[in-house]
């Protein structure tokens, strides 16, 4: 899978040289490739932003540079999803860190300032895919944190990447573990600080432990999750439990 990320902070994607995604890069199971966005501009400043038209404050990213950018980056005829970060985008959810994952190829456009022009996306859309997404409601000053979030959301998909694709089943929001939360988790020493692990998960009775770890997975979904339990897991009554 070919990864273009578009930013005016290049050096922002860095991280991503790192752990699972990084060793994903060297096996050459993702190619990834950070540009800078200036380097599309052709003015003395490498000017990237102007005033918002309309009035208000803050300044709007122009649609020039977002254009050529994607012109080089994505000739026509290629088969591309492309990415836009903003607050007001689609939510960026587990289906979605699957579709990407069997993309070949993803372009991800981090804004800064108050965001791109919207003509960047409306022009793009007539020859790629296009999805603008968020990766929750609160407010960020640009989309590179975003894209960190969502390329390694995605790339642990890719197979090969992670070592155990069967610890990948049983995760939370995964679809193979009906979107119930993750069950908590526990490794040695069996007691610590006067806390001790739950006595089934000692037992090496598989069916009980199984059983058990749905049962924390329904109860931890319906306590910090509920939309997420599927109906015949819902309760309607009221049940007072610890804020944990
Ligand atoms: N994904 C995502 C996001 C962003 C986000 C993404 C891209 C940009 C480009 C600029 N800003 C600042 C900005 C501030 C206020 C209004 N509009 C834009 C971005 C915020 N914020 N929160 C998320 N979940």
């Amino acid at each position: 899978m070919r990864v273009d990320v578009v930013s005016i902070f290049p050096d922002y994607l860095a991280p991503l040289r790192l752990s699972l995604v990084g060793k994903a890069i060297e096996t050459g199971l993702i190619d990834l490739a950070v540009h800078d966005l200036r380097d599309w501009t052709h003015d003395r400043h490498r000017t990237v932003d102007d005033t918002p038209y309309g009035g208000g404050a803050g300044m709007v990213m122009r649609p020039e540079p977002w254009g050529e950018a994607l012109d080089d980056l994505v000739p026509a005829g290629t088969d591309a999803r492309l990415l836009i970060m903003t607050p007001s985008g689609r939510p960026f959810d587990q289906r979605l860190a699957a579709e990407l994952a069997a993309e070949p190829r993803v372009i991800i456009a981090c804004g800064r300032y108050e965001g791109i022009d919207a003509r960047v996306a409306e022009h793009a859309a007539t020859r790629m895919r296009v999805d603008e997404v968020s990766i929750g409601d609160y407010v960020l000053n640009g989309g590179e944190a975003a894209a960190l979030v969502i390329i390694e959301a995605f790339a642990r998909l890719i197979p090969g990447v992670i070592g155990n694709p069967e610890s990948l089943a049983e995760e939370s929001h995964s679809a193979d573990h009906d979107q119930l939360l993750e069950y908590p988790v526990y490794t040695k020493p069996a007691a610590w600080r006067g806390l001790e692990v739950p006595e089934v998960l000692l037992s090496g009775h598989h069916g009980r432990i199984t059983a058990w770890r749905h049962e924390r997975a329904v109860e931890l979904t319906r306590r910090r999750r509920p939309e997420l339990l599927p109906d015949a897991e819902r309760t309607d009554e009221l049940e007072v439990r610890p804020a944990v």
